[in-house]
């Protein structure tokens, strides 16, 4: 068992690993590429783009149809954006080995294109968000995309997805406990880890990052790290594109999961009240500023 202390901290190694050494280029911080759903559902992709861009991924592209592709490409700058229709679309696209870490599911839809597009994109063992509708597509077949999973792969559910793929899970940590000690948020996230063979990130006020080794990690948005603005629309996809832009820069699945949790909040009691999905990633210059990045 893992000796790590639970409660996260930026430790030293995790602040040294947010730096940037002097002498190179945008290519070695990684290439994110994020999946749009199509026209009028863009925003939670370009909000995770944003994320990805501001946390230190060297460039950063929008997958989205053409259908979208003036949507999105009207409202981003800094960040590119490709046409791409369909699971073939996204193979194609995949050619590039520049492109090193994914994240699909904010805004893309339950159809059978999304679960086409995640098998897609995992059959190719890239580094690999999952967040969102890339989830709940597999509500009624989780072991088509357990399958699937690989070990750099993230599931990062709020409660009501981590319910649609676990729901035996669900069920033993909302049972009410009859004798000690309870099931806790932490067995049922080491679980679920164990069950995908990947990291899952399991989100709330105190979130949860497990492996499948039965490493831990609580970010606990509480007492004097409370920070409920973060109960807002679009803080789960901004969320994904922090840990979509460290898994470009090449940290671990766990380290990119439990450091972007902890920026997370950290973006969010800089900010205060008032903050919206926004203002997070704009947040990040001061806190880097803060942490001495
Ligand atoms: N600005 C944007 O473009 C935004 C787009 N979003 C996208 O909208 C789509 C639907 O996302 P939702 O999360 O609303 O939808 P969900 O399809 O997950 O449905 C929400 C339902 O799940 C249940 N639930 C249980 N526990 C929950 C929890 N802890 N948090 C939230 N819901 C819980 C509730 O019954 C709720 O009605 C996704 O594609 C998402 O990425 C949202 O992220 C919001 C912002
Ligand atoms: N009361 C709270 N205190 C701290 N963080 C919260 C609270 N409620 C939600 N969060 C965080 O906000 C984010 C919400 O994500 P999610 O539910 O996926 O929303 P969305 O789909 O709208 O982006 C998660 O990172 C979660 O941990």
């Amino acid at each position: 068992m893992f000796r790590d202390p639970m409660t996260l901290e930026m430790t030293a190694a995790r602040r040294d690993a947010l730096c940037k050494s002097p002498d190179v280029h945008k290519y070695d911080h990684g290439h994110a590429l994020i999946l749009s759903g199509g026209p009028g559902k863009t925003g939670a992709a370009r909000l995770a783009a944003r994320g990805a861009l501001r946390i230190g991924a060297g460039l950063v592209t929008i997958g989205c149809p053409h259908t979208a592709l003036a949507e999105v490409a009207g409202q981003v700058t800094a960040i590119m954006c490709r046409p791409l229709d369909g699971a073939p679309g996204l193979t194609e696209l995949l050619e590039d080995t520049r492109l090193n870490a994914l994240l699909l599911g904010p805004g893309l839809g339950l159809g059978q294109d999304t679960q086409a597009l995640v098998l897609s994109a995992l059959s190719g063992k890239r580094a690999t968000v999952l967040d969102a509708d890339a989830l709940s597509r597999f509500s009624r077949n989780p072991e088509t995309l357990f399958d699937a999973l690989h070990e750099t792969c993230i599931l990062t559910p709020h409660a009501g997805e981590f319910a649609r793929l676990f729901p035996d899970i669900a069920e033993k940590l909302h049972a009410p406990a009859t004798t000690g000690p309870a099931y806790s948020k932490i067995d049922a996230t080491r679980e679920a880890a164990a069950q995908a063979g990947c990291v899952v990130l399991l989100k709330g006020p105190d979130t949860v990052i497990a492996d499948p080794k039965g490493r831990c990690a609580i970010n606990a948005s509480v007492y004097d790290r409370a920070a409920p603005w973060l109960a807002t629309a679009g803080s789960g996809d901004v969320l994904a594109g922090f840990i979509a832009g460290l898994l470009a820069r090449g940290l671990t699945p766990f380290d990119a999961a439990a450091t972007a949790a902890w920026l997370h909040t950290e973006c969010a009691l800089s900010f205060g009240p008032g903050l919206i999905a926004e203002d997070l990633p704009e947040e990040l210059p001061s806190v880097f500023r803060a942490l001495g990045v």
